[in-house]
């Protein structure tokens, strides 16, 4: 019995086994028998969930099942386990398994793991539609970002993806890489200020300091989706206390409040979001309202302008029938999906490049040999870029070992299968890239290994292969018609910010033996943020 229903089932069953206690055999108070029943009903339910169903009536009961687990909460608790998805790497390596793995949540719930490219590609490319977004998880989104690209499903996601994929072709990506160009310079322009003051206190004839990395990504990485995106000039890179970047870190930074807010909406009742004491659902809604009060009035400004550029936002207003309130949402939606993720990729870009000192060096040989001038390259940026053996190695890797969104979970909306298994309405899937990037099935024993020239042929050439057997192994975008729309973007954005990044700093661990980890409770955002040493090469920026 799922455990929903068993919540509000148990307690009505033993009402009605107290009345009848009390009516028909006169025994003691209601109340008394009331809880007595209750107690036992539970006990009989949970012996249930936990022992006699998963063994003998699970449809799932045939597929291996990881030994470690929880009495109570089965593998539940593996959703909670940091770094995110290291569970499920875990439980792919300790069980022979092929394709599936049958978990155990609380209470007995059935859910699976999918393990293999065969089953991610039936989940996530052929039978796609028949696995959404989990309630809980889509409704504490929705009031966040509306109903645009990321919380809609069925027909309405198939409608807006084909409104939104004419601003992601190869050729609208490819005319964005002088805009990415210009804001990694200013990028790293601004550290080299906050270095050279800090070294002119010190007296230090190097320009040389230690700063977060992290939070110099996040800024870039908001001001690029802002302005490349939708024409939004938010200048975090010179003004870090922007209003708007201050109300979206609060809404989404992963403090205690928000990780409680995001528990009740997924574990418990719709309603409930709205009735947490203490203010936190007030804070937490007046924040959202404010952000998405601050967007209205951007597209409403936007709205009156004639706009000639071709960003995301000006081609989807050029669409019929794209009302105001889907402008606010997908807009929201953009910045937000946009915005960490890349922010994350090059936090661990720069910190795989300290720990690695030898690549660094022939990636920035790499660099000089191919865009000589500090004030961009002549010639075909884009061209130029994309071709560069280490440099997309170097990506490609950064994005295989930490993947921005660690794990994604889908529910199926109906009765499926994968790999001919059946699988029933309402079954929890997770579906983890971090598992997959590192599985030394896929990947070989070196899986956990940071190797860029894995993604470069014996010619000299990048591959997308990365090694493999297979065309597109990596899920860091996940695959189908629910991948991150934004890949192009953010691959062309990485590319660009790791070029000028490179080539303007020498970066080294703080300690030579520091080892950071992913600390998100859900993205793979580095714990207590990327302290790096970095020493400015490029004199043309300071
Ligand atoms: C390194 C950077 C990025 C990573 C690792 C990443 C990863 C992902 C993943 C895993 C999903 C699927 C989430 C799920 O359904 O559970 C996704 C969806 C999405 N991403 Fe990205 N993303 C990145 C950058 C971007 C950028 C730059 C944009 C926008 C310009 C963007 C826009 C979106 C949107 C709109 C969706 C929803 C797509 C849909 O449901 O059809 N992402 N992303």
């Amino acid at each position: 019995m799922p455990f929903l229903a068993a919540k509000y089932t148990l307690p009505w069953a033993a009402a009605i086994q107290a009345l009848v206690a009390v009516f028909f055999f006169q025994l003691a108070s209601f109340s008394y028998c009331f809880l007595y029943a209750l107690v036992i009903n539970v006990s009989c339910y949970a012996f249930y969930s936990i022992v006699v169903y998963p063994s003998w009536f699970s449809p799932f009961r045939h597929l291996p099942t990881p030994n470690s687990e929880n009495p109570i909460f089965g593998h539940s608790l593996a959703e909670f386990e940091m770094p995110r998805g290291n569970a499920y790497l875990r439980f792919m390596n300790e069980t022979d398994n092929a394709g599936l793995i049958h978990l155990h949540g609380l209470l007995g719930a059935d859910q699976l793991l999918l393990t293999n490219i065969e089953a991610l590609n039936e989940a996530l490319i052929q039978r796609a539609y028949d696995f959404e977004w989990p309630e809980g998880d889509s409704n504490f989104l929705q009031k966040i970002l509306g109903h645009g690209l990321i919380t809609s499903e069925g027909q309405v996601h198939k409608r807006q993806r084909k409104q939104m994929a004419r601003s992601f072709g190869v050729k609208q990506i490819k005319g964005l890489y002088p805009s990415f160009w210009e804001k990694s310079m200013c990028l790293v322009r601004k550290i080299a200020q906050e270095l050279a003051q800090s070294s002119q206190k010190e007296g230090s004839s190097l320009v040389s300091g230690e700063t977060d990395v992290c939070d110099w990504a996040q800024r870039a990485a908001l001001d690029i989706i802002g302005e490349i995106g939708f024409g939004w000039e938010f200048n975090t890179l010179d003004n870090p206390d922007n209003e708007l970047a201050k109300s979206c870190e609060q809404i989404f930074s992963p403090t205690l409040e928000n990780a409680l807010l995001f528990a009740i909406s997924v574990y418990g009742p719709k309603w409930a979001l709205d009735y947490v004491p203490g203010g936190i659902s007030r804070r937490f809604l007046t924040a959202t309202a404010k952000v998405r009060d601050v967007c209205r009035n951007f597209i409403k400004v936007k709205t009156a302008q004639v706009d000639t550029s071709r960003n995301i936002l000006s081609q989807l207003m050029a669409q019929e029938g794209v009302s105001e309130d889907l402008l606010v949402d997908q807009t929201l939606t953009f910045l937000t999906a946009g915005n960490e993720t890349v922010a994350i990729a090059l936090t661990w870009a720069t910190y795989l490049l300290a720990k690695h000192p030898d690549i660094q060096t022939q990636l920035r040989h790499e660099l000089r040999c191919n865009l000589p001038s500090s004030a961009g390259p002549n010639g075909d940026l884009s061209s130029i870029l994309e071709s560069l053996p280490i440099l997309n190695g170097v990506i490609n890797e950064t994005l295989r070992l930490y993947p921005s969104a660690p794990v994604a979970v889908r529910v199926s909306s109906r009765e499926t299968s994968i790999l001919g298994n059946y699988i029933p309405k309402g079954t929890r899937l997770f579906i983890a890239p971090w598992s997959i990037n590192r599985s030394t099935d896929l990947w070989g024993p070196q899986a956990e290994m940071f190797l860029p020239q894995r993604w470069i042929d014996p010619t000299g050439t990048p591959n997308v292969t990365g090694g493999t057997e297979t065309k597109s192994p990596l899920l860091t975008f996940l695959h189908g018609p629910r991948n991150c729309i934004g890949q192009g973007f953010a691959k062309a954005e990485l590319l660009t910010l790791v070029a000028v990044f490179v080539r303007s700093f020498q970066t080294s661990l703080v300690n030579p033996g520091d080892v950071k980890s992913p600390g998100g409770a859900l993205s793979a955002k580095p714990a207590g943020g990327m302290k790096l040493r970095l020493e400015v090469l490029d004199e043309a920026i300071l």
